[in-house]
């Protein structure tokens, strides 16, 4: 037991340059302060106090959340850290540290799971994200989401029909669009599958019958809206038998190598668009319909499903380009049957957390950087080869991986842009 007490920066810092250019000169005025101090431990990415709870600051502010620790009995000696430390931090950003003292408050503003969260984040270097924009630059996050401007735009696409293109940059991660379908359906054969969709449209808006009507169709003929269910349908979250229309995600083109990721929403009901990566103003905002295979299975797959004969960038690569990476593909589907092989996983671990990092290193060659769900797939495996053997240290650091990636592709639930 004990007294805690401490500060917590609310909100956090962004990881825009003003507050890293506060943070840095902040750190460098407690490294000043206590450089002959024997306490006090520069590590490679942090500062440990070695007292009391070993409060640290990390060289990257937007992680810190909490600097505190257990002040009574064997750990008084470091209440004069957290108060000075506090002091210091007040003249650098004012209102935003909040001093606590579990005496007179319960505890800080942070719940203590994100901030131990935000402890093991100090262990390694974020990884430079491109920028979107000045703004972001400057402010950490891209503030053009957060003023409403229509972030794509409705064009011809040549070979393609309409498609959507990105009007501004948009960073990684950003939510690109969130929609309800105008209904949902099972797949079936398209004589049953006619009738049930004439009623689940006249239960629609004139507007938005009029909108699914204005859908690309694949298959006319006298099956119209099975054909325009056909073209169009996302699956509600992978391998559902349930597909939704919606009226402008479905304007979203394929590619095998796509910079957005969609995902169903199954508590919402909503499907959402992510970025997978920095997309350029004037490109292309593309999805999957299917990724997987090398480009002869992966182009069948959409004839045969969708209808049409894939030109995206993977597709129209020269022939000795798509030779290396059908060649790539085998090995991943090898490397993730491997991997997924649970006896393997038993006796041999260290083979299968070397076939993770192998795919790992090939899916960022392959995909370009913007393999997200597959990333965060090759992190969960990574995390149950180690957790199988109660590597509980190494365990955490891969669910924190396999987390970011999915923060990436799937948002945090939320519904509005
Ligand atoms: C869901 S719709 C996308 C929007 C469609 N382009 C439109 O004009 O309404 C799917 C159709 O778009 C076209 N399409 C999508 N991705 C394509 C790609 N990679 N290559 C060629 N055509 C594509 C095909 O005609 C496909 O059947």
């Amino acid at each position: 037991m004990g007294i805690d007490a401490g500060f917590d920066m609310v909100p956090r810092l962004s990881t825009g340059a003003t507050d890293r250019h506060n943070w840095d000169t902040f750190i460098r005025i407690i490294k000043d302060m206590y450089k002959d101090d024997t306490q006090v431990e520069i590590k490679p990415n942090y500062i440990e106090f070695n007292a009391g709870e070993h409060p640290m600051l990390p060289f990257e502010g937007h992680k810190f959340l909490r600097f505190s620790s257990k002040i009574s009995g064997s750990c008084a000696n470091v209440e004069i850290y957290i108060d000075t430390v506090r002091r210091v931090a007040e003249v650098h950003f004012g209102s935003r540290v909040k001093y606590w003292n579990e005496i007179a408050d319960p505890c800080g503003v942070y719940d203590w799971k994100l901030v131990h969260e935000s402890f093991r984040s100090y262990e390694q270097r974020d990884e430079p994200e491109p920028i979107a924009s000045i703004a972001q630059l400057i402010t950490g996050t891209d503030p053009i989401q957060n003023i409403g401007i229509p972030l794509f735009e409705i064009a011809k696409i040549p070979g393609k029909g309409r498609g959507l293109i990105a009007r501004l940059n948009i960073a990684k991660g950003t939510r690109i669009l969130c929609e309800k379908p105008f209904f949902t359906v099972a797949s079936m054969s398209p004589n049953v599958l006619e009738p049930i969709i004439a009623k689940r449209l006249r239960a629609i808006s004139k507007d938005a019958q009029r909108q699914f009507l204005s859908l690309h169709n694949n298959y006319p003929g006298k099956h119209p809206f099975s054909g325009i269910f056909k073209t169009n349908a996302l699956p509600c979250g992978p391998d559902s038998p349930v597909g939704g229309v919606y009226p402008t995600i479905c304007l979203i083109n394929h590619s095998c190598i796509p910079n957005s990721h969609n995902n169903w929403n199954d508590d919402t009901d909503h499907e959402t668009i992510h970025a997978n990566r920095l997309i350029k103003a004037g490109e292309e905002i593309t999805i999957a319909y299917n990724q997987e295979g090398d480009t002869a299975t992966r182009r069948a797959w959409l004839t045969n499903t969708f209808g049409f004969d894939c030109n995206c960038p993977a597709c129209s690569r020269s022939a000795s380009e798509i030779r290396v990476s059908d060649a790539r593909r085998l090995r991943m589907k090898k490397l993730d049957d491997d991997i997924g092989n649970g006896d393997r996983m038993v006796r041999r671990p260290k083979d299968s957390l070397k076939d993770c990092h192998e795919l790992l290193k090939l899916l960022k060659e392959e995909y370009d950087g913007c393999a997200v769900v597959l990333e965060a797939r090759a992190y969960y495996d990574a995390f149950q080869v180690v957790i199988t053997h109660g590597d509980q240290a190494r365990a955490t650091g891969f669910e924190e991986l396999e987390d970011e990636e999915n923060d990436d592709t799937k948002g945090t639930g939320c519904c509005e842009l």
